[in-house]
């Protein structure tokens, strides 16, 4: 994940310090683009050790469309807590506005199977696109959305090299991104969401890319990034996925096997709320 490390470099080099709403304070630059090919291996940092149970479950629970806090708890995942209220809801968050987005006429809109339905029966489309962004209900949310807005792209295959299937790529636009904590999960994530919807579509791999609004470092994370710079990126891991699998949403967390993972130890840092 050269990328990655060039991201934090590029951030130490260029940003500008900025307040920001938890009072943290961050180094901040305004746009940024990273691309991954998919067929290169799983894009999971390895210069500190990733939880990928936490972004496996995180995934599996926005998919339901769930967005209360029980199922993540149930898992013994804990990123979600500092946002939910005292029954666990974090309002009309991710899994809400993918799977049922309120129309103004009361239609509720199911993005991740409109999505679907494109891909499989026009992959030319250039409106494969799933928004998290709703701005009517912004303010029922416990935390807006920082991955805001995706696209999917099918490249045709290249039958002359004798490709059969064509190539899912993905494009997120996160408008906010800390760096440290969350892009390693955020990448890990729609990296993950890609391959699951390549299999049910029956399309090979393509790009993932990145693309971060206000993308930062928080100033109480500098000394971890020091760390984490000081470090030489190692060779991806691979994820496989159950190929019995036909479904996204059947997908369960025993489907998922990371393989060859060795990163550096974790380091640990504390979390703006
Ligand atoms: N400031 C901030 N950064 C974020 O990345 C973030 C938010 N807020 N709010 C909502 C979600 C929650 N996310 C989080 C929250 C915590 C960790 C975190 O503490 N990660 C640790 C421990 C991982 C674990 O326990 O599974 C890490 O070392 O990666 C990561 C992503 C991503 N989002
Ligand atoms: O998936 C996520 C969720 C959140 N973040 C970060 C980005 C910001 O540091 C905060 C959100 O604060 P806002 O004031 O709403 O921008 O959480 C992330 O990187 N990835």
């Amino acid at each position: 994940m050269q990328q990655y490390q060039d991201l934090l470099r590029h951030i130490l080099q260029n940003g500008v310090r900025k307040t920001d709403r938890t009072g943290t304070g961050t180094i901040s630059v305004f746009g940024y683009q990273m691309r991954f090919n998919l067929k290169d291996g799983f894009p999971l940092v390895t210069t500190k050790k990733v939880h990928t149970k936490s972004i496996i479950y995180e995934l599996l629970w926005f998919l339901k469309g769930d967005t209360n806090i029980k199922y993540l708890k149930d898992h013994n995942v804990s990123i979600w807590d500092e946002w939910a209220d005292e029954n666990g809801d974090l309002g009309p968050v991710y899994g809400k506005q993918w799977r049922s987005w309120q129309g103004a006429n009361g239609k509720s809109v199911d993005q991740l199977q409109e999505v679907l339905k494109q891909l499989k029966n026009s992959p030319d489309s250039r409106r494969i696109m799933v928004s998290a962004w709703n701005p009517a209900e912004l303010s029922e949310m416990k935390l807006q959305p920082c991955h805001a807005l995706f696209q999917f792209y099918v490249a045709p295959a290249d039958s002359e090299a004798g490709e059969t299937r064509g190539k899912l790529s993905c494009q997120l636009y996160q408008r906010s991104a800390d760096v440290f904590l969350g892009v390693p999960f955020n990448i890990a994530s729609y990296a993950l969401l890609t391959m699951m919807i390549a299999q049910e579509c029956d399309l090979d791999l393509g790009d993932f890319v990145w693309t971060g609004g206000d993308t930062h470092i928080y100033l109480n994370h500098l000394e971890q990034v020091d760390l984490q710079l000081s470090r030489e990126p190692r060779a991806l891991p691979q994820m496989v996925l159950n190929p019995e699998i036909k479904n996204v949403l059947d997908f369960e967390f025993e489907d998922f096997e990371l393989k060859n993972y060795n990163p550096w130890p974790g380091i640990k840092a504390p979390v703006a709320v």
